[in-house]
């Protein structure tokens, strides 16, 4: 099954993937603890607007997860003190789905020490909830949040579990782990 691009978001753990049929040359990069899904030098040129973004941003102990622009002002927002909830229902809601050929979601998640949320904006519907599990969203298919068997109990478990489900067209993953000691980050790129 093909659901594109997907998060699962839970207190302590994250990840996000990359899947993608259009635009496979692309991989995680980290710059300064900010991770980036950005083009391999080999990719063709496109003006697709949705294709490189911040995939995760680590702000006041947490990491925000998300498939797009939306990463950075759910971020900021989080930095001035808002709550995750409100960062996200306001961010998601004033961005809405991408206008693509395929209204895209915008699919984000706040991944906390001891608490989480995910949320997603679709051309229908705007859900964001408080979870207490792994839970998994996805662009398509697996488009309403939902409880996910996921084992990783480290950043690079998390990536990597991520990248490896049987979802099509894997391309690359990131993953956080956040404790009280702070936010770490690892990528799979599949190399
Ligand atoms: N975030 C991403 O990495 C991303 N990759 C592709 N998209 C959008 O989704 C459309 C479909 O892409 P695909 O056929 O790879 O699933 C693309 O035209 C683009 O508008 C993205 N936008 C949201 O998921």
């Amino acid at each position: 099954m093909y659901v594109g691009r997907f998060i699962v978001i839970g207190p302590e753990v994250g990840a996000y993937r990359v899947s993608s049929r259009s635009f496979p040359n692309r991989q995680v990069v980290d710059r300064d603890g900010t991770l980036t899904v950005a083009p391999t030098a080999d990719a063709p040129e496109t003006d697709n607007p949705y294709i490189s973004y911040n995939c995760v941003r680590e702000v006041d102990g947490k990491a925000v997860v998300g498939n797009g622009s939306q990463v950075d002002p759910i971020t900021e927002k989080l930095g001035l003190g808002y709550p995750a909830r409100d960062a996200l229902a306001e961010t998601l809601l004033a961005l809405d789905y991408e206008k693509d050929d395929y209204d895209t979601p915008r699919i984000a998640g706040v991944v906390g020490a001891d608490d989480a949320f995910i949320g997603i904006v679709r051309e229908d519907a705007l859900l964001v909830k408080e979870v207490d599990e792994p839970t998994l969203v996805a662009t398509y298919e697996e488009d309403s949040p939902r409880a996910f068997d996921f084992e990783a109990e480290t950043a690079a478990a998390a990536a990597s579990e991520a990248y490896g489900q049987e979802f099509e067209h894997a391309v690359c993953a990131a993953g956080v782990r956040v404790t009280d000691d702070g936010v770490e980050t690892a990528i799979d790129n599949g190399e």
